[in-house]
This record gives structure tokens, C-alpha cells and sequence, in this order.
């Protein structure tokens, strides 16, 4: 059990290349962890201040959401455990995570204390309008008046980033010698992480999100969703026997298969989050594309092959540019610097075009799968925007991030490079917001428990 306190944190996501194709386990993608996080801060009763000698009980805050709680009973019947929240509030996130670690622990109900987990998550993650900047010396966080599920989130991927982080808190728990920085134990939080954000919401997506928030930016390539798929289903008061050694051996005794390189963006770029404001519906698209697909193969898949020859040659380029740095410094800085200061012949050094022109490839036949398949994956508002973006100084490559839509736009820029300035009074980019984000090399790490208290 925890002694005394231990907190954690989880990065968010954006994946540049491999949208749509890396729900098949043949192609891979490219995801950066990205600077804002997701947080939590366990502690325990003592076995003589639980609420119920006979009960254990899991209270979550999330105070910067109307001071947000949810106080789960961790009802113990026939030899499992079934999580119920005594108000009847709802979070599915957090029911899961919780169903799922304590059905793999399977901790004796009376040697275990009460729990209580705090979460926080950073600014990106969530519109900062209507909301109050509460701080302390290392730390601030945005303090919404409006309850979680009311205040429009903007793609980091919230929900991997909580179950990531509340599953970390909660084998901290049950393991006291849990330590983030070993492979073994970071692959039992991403599988336990990866069943429960799956059951939570209903359906089985690629993963990466889950992915990046444990392992930090990588190249991934998903799990077969069977893993998930074939576990028993269960249901309140079943015996979950088969469930628990079924889990049991999926997070311990599988080969989930995954790719999972760990990567990091070229010195001297850096990734900007451009925010479009306007919401995209990622199962609609997913389906519409699927539909797509399987009405127009073979065809279908000769325009998935050209992008997955895209995204593979992004992700190569961009490795060798990483290559060239470390090979020769001085040559790469110099490269580097005539993105600003030569911006109109990037065209001319092959090292830029070559990332260029797959993005471009990448681009151009998600255009088709667009005016096809009615999922707007680049509408043309997006192209004209991304456009205009390749032409401002710094910028070497653009796309429309994850599944696309209207919501958002990534750039590779240089890190000197001020797009707010640089945009700043031109009607052209008048409904973007650039966001103050950067890649996070790192999955989940421990932090200090100390840095999450007194805001004011
Ligand atoms: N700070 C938080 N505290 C409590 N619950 C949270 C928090 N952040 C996210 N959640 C849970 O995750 C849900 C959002 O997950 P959902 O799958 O709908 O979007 P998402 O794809 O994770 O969002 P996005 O990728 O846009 O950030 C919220 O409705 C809430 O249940
Ligand atoms: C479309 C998809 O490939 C990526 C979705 O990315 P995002 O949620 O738009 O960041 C779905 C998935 O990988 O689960």
C-alpha cells in the first residue's frame, strides 16, 4: 500500500502520420507526446479511518472541473469486484480503471484502505474560456466553474491521458514498488490502460493514444482488437473468475505486438498545435472511411498503399534528419536556419523536400478519401489554411492531425519561429489559435505529490 503520497503524469497526443491506417495492425503512424498533462495524486486512509471497515471506497476529485467527485464503492461479490458510484454520478473512465485494477490485484478487501485520487490536467486539454488560473510555486492549472462533460475539449486526448494516469495511481497502490521508468511495469500500465479506455468507450480504436500517454512519442503500430474483444464479458454480480484470469494472462502472459519506437522531432523543430475551434466527430469519420474502404477496394487500397508509402517516407526523412544532426552539427544548424531565412528555395535541399513531398502524398489522397467518402479528413477550409501556413517563414510541413477534420491543424516549424507574431492581424489565420504546446519526449513519469497543493 502507499505510504503517504505519490503522484503521476501523462502526456497528451498528436499523430501526424498514419490516421485511419494504423486501426489496421499492417501499418504504422507517428505520434508526439505533447507537453500538456494529465495528473493524479493518490494517498490512503489507515485501515482504522476507512469509511467502512467491510467496504473499500475510491473517492476521485477533479477540483478544477466544479469541484467534480465521484466516490466509488468497491462493491467485493462473489470473489470480484464491481465499482459503483454511491451517488449514481458517472465517469466510465474512471469505472473502468478501476474495475480493471482491482479485479487484477484482487486485493483483500479488509487489508485494503479507503483511496483517494486527485486529478488535474493542463490547460491544453480543455477550452480555457470561462475558467480562473489557480497556482502555486511549480505549478497552474485552469479552474472551470462548469462540470467536466461541459467544457469543449480540444484533441489531446483527455480521456487516454486520465485512465493512463488514475491505473498508474492505483497500482502504486496495490504495488509499492511500482517504478515507471522499467519497461515491465510501464507495459502492465499500458495494457491494464488500454482494456479499460476501450471498455469505457465502447469501442476499440487504434490505441495510440493510450500508447503515447505511456510510452511518449513513438512510432506505434496497434494491438489486435481481439486482445480486448475476447475478454468475458461481465456484468454487476457475476463470478468473475474467467474475467480475472483472463486479465490476468492478457496483461501478463501476451505478446500484444505493438510497435512502440520510442522517437523524438528534429533539433531545432518543433511541433505547433494550430486550434480551428470547431469540434470533429472521430466515429463518424472512422466509419464513413471504413465504409469508403470497403466499397471501393481494390481501389481503396492501392490509395491507403500511396499513403502509407507517405507516411513510412515522413517517418524516414525525418529520422535522417536526425541522423544528420548527429553525423554533423554545424551542416544541420546551418540547414535549420535557412527555413527562416531562405524560406522561398526549401524546396531546394532535398533533406526538406523529401519530407515535403510525402507529406504532400499523404495529403492528396486523403483530399480524395475526402470528396469520396464525405469524411471531411482535409475539408478544403483546411487545405486553403495549411496552405497559407507552408508559406509563412520557419514552417516546413503542415497536416491536419489524427483523423482530421475541422478542429485543428499540426506544424513542423522551427523553434524559433513566432507563428502568433508572425500571423498576428492577418485575417488569413484570424480563426486559429495557436497553442502553447510541445512535444513531450516522456510517457508517464513520477512526480512530486508536493507540487499539487495550496492553488490560489
Ligand atoms: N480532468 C478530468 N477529470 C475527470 N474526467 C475527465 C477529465 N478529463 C477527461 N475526463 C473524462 O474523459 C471524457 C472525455 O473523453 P472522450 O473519449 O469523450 O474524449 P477524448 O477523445 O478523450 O477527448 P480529446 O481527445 O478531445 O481530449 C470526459 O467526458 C470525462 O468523462
Ligand atoms: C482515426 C484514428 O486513426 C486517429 C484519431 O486521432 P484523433 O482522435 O483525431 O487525434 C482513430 C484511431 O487511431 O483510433
Amino acid at each position: 500500500m502507499v505510504n503517504g503520497s505519490k503522484a503521476f503524469s501523462a502526456p497528451g497526443k498528436a499523430m501526424l502520420a498514419g490516421g485511419y491506417l494504423v486501426l489496421d495492425p499492417k501499418y504504422i503512424s507517428y505520434v508526439i507526446a505533447l507537453s500538456s498533462r494529465m495528473h493524479s495524486v493518490v494517498n490512503t486512509t489507515s485501515l482504522e479511518d476507512k469509511v467502512d471497515a467491510n467496504k473499500i471506497h475510491v473517492t476521485v476529485s477533479s477540483s478544477q472541473f466544479n469541484n467534480d467527485q465521484w466516490v466509488f464503492d468497491m462493491k467485493y461479490l462473489n470473489g470480484g469486484f464491481f465499482p459503483e458510484e454511491v451517488n449514481g454520478l458517472k465517469n466510465p473512465f474512471l469505472k473502468m480503471a478501476l474495475f480493471n485494477v482491482f479485479n487484477y490485484f484482487k486485493p483483500t478487501l479488509s487489508a485494503t484502505p479507503d483511496i483517494n485520487i486527485e486529478i488535474f490536467s493542463d490547460a491544453g486539454y480543455h477550452s480555457q474560456n470561462d475558467s480562473d488560473i489557480k497556482r502555486n510555486q511549480f505549478k497552474h492549472f485552469n479552474f472551470h466553474k462548469n462540470t467536466i462533460t461541459e467544457v469543449p475539449k480540444t484533441g489531446l486526448g483527455s480521456s487516454a491521458g486520465l485512465v493512463t494516469v488514475v491505473t498508474t495511481a492505483l497500482i502504486s497502490v496495490f504495488n509499492n514498488s511500482l517504478d515507471v521508468t522499467s519497461a515491465k511495469d510501464l507495459n502492465q500500465i499500458h495494457n491494464l490502460t488500454q482494456v479499460a479506455h476501450c471498455q469505457a468507450q465502447g469501442k476499440v480504436g487504434s490505441g495510440f493514444d493510450v500508447a503515447a500517454a505511456t510510452y511518449g512519442s513513438i512510432v506505434y503500430r496497434r494491438f489486435v482488437q481481439e486482445l480486448i474483444t475476447n475478454l468475458p464479458e461481465t456484468f454487476q454480480g457475476d463470478d468473475l473468475k474467467d474475467y480475472q484470469e483472463a486479465l490476468t494472462k492478457l496483461v501478463d502472459n501476451t505478446d500484444w505486438g505493438i510497435k512502440n519506437d520510442v522517437i523524438r522531432l528534429p533539433h531545432g523543430l518543433r511541433l505547433i498545435m494550430g486550434d480551428v475551434n470547431s469540434g470533429s466527430e472521430t466515429p463518424k469519420l472512422v466509419a464513413k472511411v471504413k465504409q469508403w474502404y470497403e466499397s471501393n477496394l481494390p481501389r481503396s487500397l492501392e490509395i491507403y498503399t500511396k499513403i502509407d508509402e507517405g507516411n513510412r517516407n515522413f517517418i524516414k526523412f525525418i529520422t535522417e534528419l536526425n541522423e544528420l544532426h548527429d553525423n554533423d552539427e554545424t551542416k544541420y544548424k546551418a540547414l535549420i536556419k535557412t527555413l527562416e531565412t531562405d524560406h522561398e528555395n526549401v524546396m531546394s535541399h532535398p533533406e526538406f523536400a523529401n519530407i515535403k513531398n510525402a507529406v504532400s502524398v499523404i495529403r492528396e489522397n486523403f483530399r480524395l478519401i475526402t470528396k469520396e467518402s464525405g469524411a471531411d479528413i482535409e475539408p478544403e477550409v483546411q487545405t486553403q489554411l495549411l496552405d497559407k501556413c507552408l508559406t509563412l517563414k520557419g514552417v516546413l510541413t503542415g497536416m491536419v492531425p489524427g483523423a482530421g477534420g475541422y478542429d485543428a491543424i499540426s506544424l513542423l516549424t522551427t523553434v524559433d519561429t513566432d507563428l502568433k507574431k508572425q500571423t498576428y492581424g492577418n485575417l488569413e489565420f484570424q480563426n486559429v489559435t495557436w497553442l502553447d504546446l510541445e512535444q513531450a519526449d516522456v510517457g508517464v513519469v513520477e512526480e512530486n505529490p508536493e507540487h499539487y497543493k495550496n492553488f490560489i
